[in-house]
């Protein structure tokens, strides 16, 4: 039976070492402070964005939350940017997707001022991933590495298996195991015998998107499994990628949908607040 990795208690670890490091910086005089830019009304981004102003308040960090209607022009979108990008008060910037139909997303994201990138989705923050450079990384990713080094699971040396090659989650995942010094494989919809390679793994990743599609007989017996997987569960609520009833008869240790790699996500960008202030050179 696998141990289970407690992501709400790895969670709250991290949101201490927050509260503490905005505590030092509002005695500087610095008052951390993430806006977020949420265009349309898209029902899912209206809780994540509610969710995150109410998570700031809790350690201290300043939020804005503005939101344009779905007939807003990029025009208008990149001038609320803009603004934003030239406030020094401001320090993390975030836009909720998906924008509006049409709207280009490549040029709106590429906008954003990468020292203010805090969803680490700009390509030179992307690009720092691969070059090893200190840049602002997405916090899915760095979820799934943080659930298992704060859980004290050696990553050097392992074989890392990531399911999926999604933009935000697997394909960063890649270069960030990587530089973890994993023996790193990727499988996607086009891999042939997706079992042969996760059976392999001592470190499985699944961000794939589809409901329990890891099962128990795809995991090497002792291996450790992340699922970043977010799906609607049949009863309501949310569901992983991973099988976990059965994974976790095999598995050496597991991270629980919800409970794991998800309660980390918005503490994680609270701490990319923290680093974005001391790219920026304010601390
Ligand atoms: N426009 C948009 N904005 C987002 O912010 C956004 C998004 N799209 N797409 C998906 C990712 C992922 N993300 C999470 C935030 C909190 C939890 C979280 O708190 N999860 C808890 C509780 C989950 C629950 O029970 O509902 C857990 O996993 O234990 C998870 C995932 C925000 N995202």
């Amino acid at each position: 039976m696998a141990t289970l990795i407690d992501g709400k208690a790895i969670a709250a670890t991290i949101r201490e070492e927050v509260k503490a490091e905005v505590a030092q910086l509002r005695e500087k005089g610095i008052v951390p402070k993430l806006n977020v830019l949420l265009v349309g009304d898209d029902p899912a981004s209206v809780v994540y964005a509610r969710s995150k102003e109410k998570s700031c308040a809790n350690v201290g960090i300043d939020f804005e939350l503005k939101t344009m209607t779905g007939s807003s022009t990029l025009e208008e979108v990149l001038a609320v940017i803009d603004a934003w990008n030239k406030d020094t008060s401001v320090h993390g910037i975030m836009i909720e997707l998906p924008l509006p139909k049409g709207m280009d997303k490549k040029v709106v994201l590429e906008s954003v001022d990468p020292k203010k990138d805090v969803d680490g989705s700009h390509p030179i923050n992307r690009g720092y991933i691969l070059s090893g450079g200190e840049g602002l990384f997405p916090a899915t990713p760095q979820s799934c590495i943080e659930v298992m080094l704060r859980s004290g699971i050696e990553i050097k040396g392992k074989n890392a298996v990531i399911v999926g090659r999604g933009e935000t989650v697997g394909k960063p995942l890649v270069f960030m195991m990587l530089n973890q010094n994993a023996t790193v494989t990727v499988c996607h919809t086009k891999t042939a015998d997706l079992a042969y390679h996760t059976k392999q793994a001592d470190i499985l990743i699944a961000a794939v998107g589809r409901a329990k599609m890891i099962t128990a007989d795809m995991i090497k017996p002792g291996a450790v499994v992340v699922d970043a997987g977010i799906n609607p569960a049949e009863g309501g609520g949310i569901c992983g990628d991973v099988d976990f009833e059965n994974a976790k008869e095999v598995a050496g240790a597991i991270t629980p949908v919800p409970g794991g790699v998800g309660s980390l996500t918005t503490v994680l960008i609270q701490k990319n607040v923290l680093k974005a202030i001391k790219l920026q050179g304010l601390a």
